[in-house]
């Protein structure tokens, strides 16, 4: 069997749907194609369900220093395992059934379950079906990606995808890979009851961010008794009676970490590699990205890749504002680039890390003459109200332009407080905009003016 149609997007995660509701809008006949979940990562393995486990560890947490509030919890707090999984589980199954009913109920789209697969590049091979369209639209993602690592075949993993099926609390979790998903995971599950450990091959956590947010996020999760063993070069697992003998250090007889579960967390790899995309003539780069251009067009016309599998960006907002910027060129005569993003995100652990722009090393290696001002969120009014005052507040400016390169908040609300940054660099605004602004009291955001006029000279390295 076979069909032609307007447009063809395979993949229904967080950038594909949104094209669809707008392509259909606009007239065109649409063929959506997905093989498995509906909403993909974010709904069903990544976001949803993790920041849903986040909510319960942190009432867990509250709950356990409730006497530091003045408010007496009767008994041990405990968490109920099973419980907190199935309110995550119904917290995904209720958006994936939206992105479903959503789907189903446009007009103008054929919603096709299966894989899809190149044969040539104009046309895709799902089942049976052979469809055809002057435009596909790739919104494949990723998954887990598991490294070669030795011994790695011989034992039971977990990733993100397995880890949300368990059902009884873990005795001890071993965490390979300590950014992300690695440190998110690892204090949810401390603060459910078990022993964790994190296991990271470079010498600190999140080594993306800069030194002072690694070592603060390091003390901060340590303080929960959460082990972290950096600099492990020489990973290697092999079964054990009690479950997982995992080797990180290189010299012989050095101790092991033996854990009842291992999760990995060692990057994502993009869901290219069957695709077909060599019968398209479609380029990716030598990690299996497809390379496209500042407007997210592949090298081959009439063929555009949007979210994690173009490797431009790996979060839910980024892999949506790929949809945005394809919609507004294509159907709004709008010219809109990936340029002209404004990098942001958060980490969520508890409290966040907020983070857009440079970091402070970047803007240092970048050898512009730099402006630099960092206040604890102990002079947050807001964070000693509510008890949480670990973290810090930075900006990094261009001392010339006077203009934000970056910023980080590692403290409570630092992924929302993130933002009066994150807006200011997108509408290009110097650093007066911040200074000048009329912040709401009393709010973690209150304090930007404050670190505005602190900043002073970037002391050389
Ligand atoms: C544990 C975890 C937590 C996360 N937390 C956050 C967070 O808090 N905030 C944030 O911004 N980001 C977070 N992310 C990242 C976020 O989930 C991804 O960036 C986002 O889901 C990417 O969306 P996407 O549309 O590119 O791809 P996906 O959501 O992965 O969707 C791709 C879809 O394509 C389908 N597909 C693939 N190949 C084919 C094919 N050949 N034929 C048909 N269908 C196909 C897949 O089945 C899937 O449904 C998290 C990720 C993980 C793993
Ligand atoms: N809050 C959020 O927005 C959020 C949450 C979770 C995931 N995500 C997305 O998911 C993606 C994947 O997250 P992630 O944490 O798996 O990947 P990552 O690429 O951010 O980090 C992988 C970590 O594993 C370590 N590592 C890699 N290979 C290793 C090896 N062989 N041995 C030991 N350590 C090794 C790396 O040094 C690094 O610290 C991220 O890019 C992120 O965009 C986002």
């Amino acid at each position: 069997m076979s069909a032609t149609y307007d447009a063809i997007i395979v993949g229904a995660g967080q950038a594909g749907p949104a094209l669809a509701g707008r392509l259909t809008a606009a007239g065109m006949r649409v063929a959506l194609v997905e093989r498995h979940l509906f909403g993909g990562t974010c709904v069903n393995t990544g976001c949803m369900p993790t920041k849903a486990l986040v909510a319960s560890a942190e009432v867990a947490h509250l709950a356990r220093r409730g006497a530091d509030y003045g408010v007496q919890v009767g008994g041990e707090v405990t968490v109920d395992f099973p419980k907190v999984m199935a309110r995550a589980h119904t917290v995904t199954m209720n958006a994936r059934r939206n992105v479903e009913r959503w789907l189903h109920g446009m007009e103008q789209l054929t919603v096709l379950r299966g894989h899809a697969r190149f044969v040539a590049p104009d046309t895709l091979q799902v089942g049976e079906m052979t469809i055809r369209a002057p435009r596909i639209f790739l919104n494949v993602g990723g998954r887990a990606a598991v490294p070669p690592l030795p011994g790695v075949d011989g034992i039971d993993y977990l990733t993100n995808t397995s880890i949300l099926q368990l059902d009884t609390l873990p005795r001890h979790l071993a965490v390979v890979g300590g950014s992300y998903i690695g440190l998110e995971f690892a204090q949810m599950f401390r603060r459910f009851g078990a022993q964790v450990t994190v296991i990271e091959r470079q010498s600190r956590l999140i080594a993306r961010e800069d030194e002072d947010v690694s070592q603060a996020i390091r003390e901060l999760l340590e303080a929960e008794g959460i082990a972290v063993r950096i600099g492990a070069e020489c990973i290697a697992f092999a079964p054990h009676a009690d479950g997982v003998a995992v080797k990180v250090d290189c010299r012989d007889g050095a101790p092991e970490v033996v854990a009842s579960h291992v999760l990995l967390a060692m990057g994502r790899r993009p869901n290219t590699d069957d695709l077909g995309l060599d019968r398209a003539g479609v380029a990716i780069d030598e990690r299996g990205y497809i390379t496209v251009d500042d407007t997210l067009a592949c090298n081959v016309p009439g063929i555009w890749a949007m979210g994690d599998c173009n490797g431009r960006g790996a979060f839910t907002h980024t892999a949506y504002n790929d949809f945005e910027i394809i919609a507004a060129n294509l159907l709004d005569g709008d010219h809109r680039t990936l340029s002209q993003r404004v990098p942001g995100y958060a980490l969520y652990i508890d409290p966040p890390l907020g983070r857009v722009g440079m970091t402070e090393a970047q803007a240092r290696a970048s050898g512009r003459p730099l402006l630099v001002s960092k206040r604890p969120m102990t002079r947050v009014g807001r964070a000693v109200e509510r008890g949480q005052t670990e973290g810090f507040m930075k900006l990094v400016a261009d001392a010339e332009t006077k203009r934000v390169l970056g910023a980080a908040i590692l403290g409570v609300s630092g992924d929302e407080a993130i933002h009066g940054v994150l807006d200011l660099m997108s509408a290009d605004q110097p650093l007066d905009a911040l200074r000048w602004a009329v912040p709401i009291h009393p709010t973690v955001s209150e304090l930007w003016p404050t670190v505005v006029l602190g900043l002073q000279p970037a002391e050389d390295d």
